[in-house]
């Protein structure tokens, strides 16, 4: 599903967070957005959800504007929002049910989906007797067992330490190559922009659009060149 924001700007009181926003992400993009702290990375996510009043411009999703949210555009945080008091099948199949799917089904699906995470056998687990990566994967089980078009991630693997945060971004990208779907996602690090993602978006201090810059080999055993790493960074510094 294609996301457009055209000339999106968003204020919180007299304060002007994003300004004059014009983005294009194609159907089974995944994009970056990327910028100092506090230059609206989470507002524009929350934007293109349809969490957030627009003050001017638009957002469209598959060319309609958006006017709220919908389980089509998949919210996911760095806090794994898991409900501690459900088993971890019981979280994956909350989507399920919300879509209407019957209870015999529902198991069975996302038993599927924990499976594909690397997680069969921790069907009846709580969500705190997981480590932060298991969790971060129970996360990801639920999001894509709610058949999500497009899929907004706020640095989602920011809590996570290196290695199982390396484990994720193979595990999403795997997951993705099954089924390509659009993802926005924000990050701070610019190797896993650069991985990860076709293009990365560098936002200003003041919320405008700095640049954007495309990845000439994503989702490959290829380091990223340097010439984009630096193009990105450079972005970050005159941001
Ligand atoms: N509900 C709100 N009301 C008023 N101001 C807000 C609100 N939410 C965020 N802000 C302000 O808007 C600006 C952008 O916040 P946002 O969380 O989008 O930035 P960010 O780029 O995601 O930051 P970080 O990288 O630190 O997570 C910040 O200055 C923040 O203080």
């Amino acid at each position: 599903m294609t996301l457009r924001t055209e000339h999106l700007t968003v204020h919180y009181g007299q304060r002007t967070v994003l300004s004059g926003i014009d983005l294009d992400v194609a159907d089974a993009e995944i994009l970056a957005v990327t910028g100092p702290s506090g230059c609206g990375k989470s507002t524009l996510l929350r934007a293109l959800a349809g969490l957030l009043p627009v003050s001017a411009g638009r957002i469209l999703s598959a060319g309609v504007p958006v006017t709220g949210t919908s389980a089509e555009r998949a919210l996911v945080f760095q806090d794994d929002g898991l409900l501690p008091w459900r088993s971890v099948r019981r979280n994956v199949e909350l989507p399920l049910a919300i879509r209407g799917v019957p209870r015999a089904r529902r198991r069975a699906e996302a038993e599927s989906w924990l499976d594909q995470v690397g997680l069969a056998g921790y069907e009846d687990h709580l969500p705190r007797e997981l480590s932060g990566g298991m969790r971060q994967r129970v996360q990801l089980a639920r999001t894509l067992a709610g058949s999500p078009r497009v899929i907004l991630a706020d640095e989602p693997f920011g809590a996570l330490d290196a290695q199982t945060r390396t484990a994720m971004q193979r595990l999403l990208v795997e997951v993705w190559r099954k089924r390509p779907t659009t993802v926005v996602f924000v990050t701070h690090d610019v190797d896993e922009a650069l991985f990860l993602a076709d293009r990365v978006a560098v936002l200003t201090r003041d919320g405008r659009l700095a640049k954007i810059v495309g990845s000439s080999s994503p989702r490959t055993a290829e380091p990223a060149a340097a010439a984009e790493r630096a193009e990105v960074l450079d972005g970050l510094v005159a941001a």
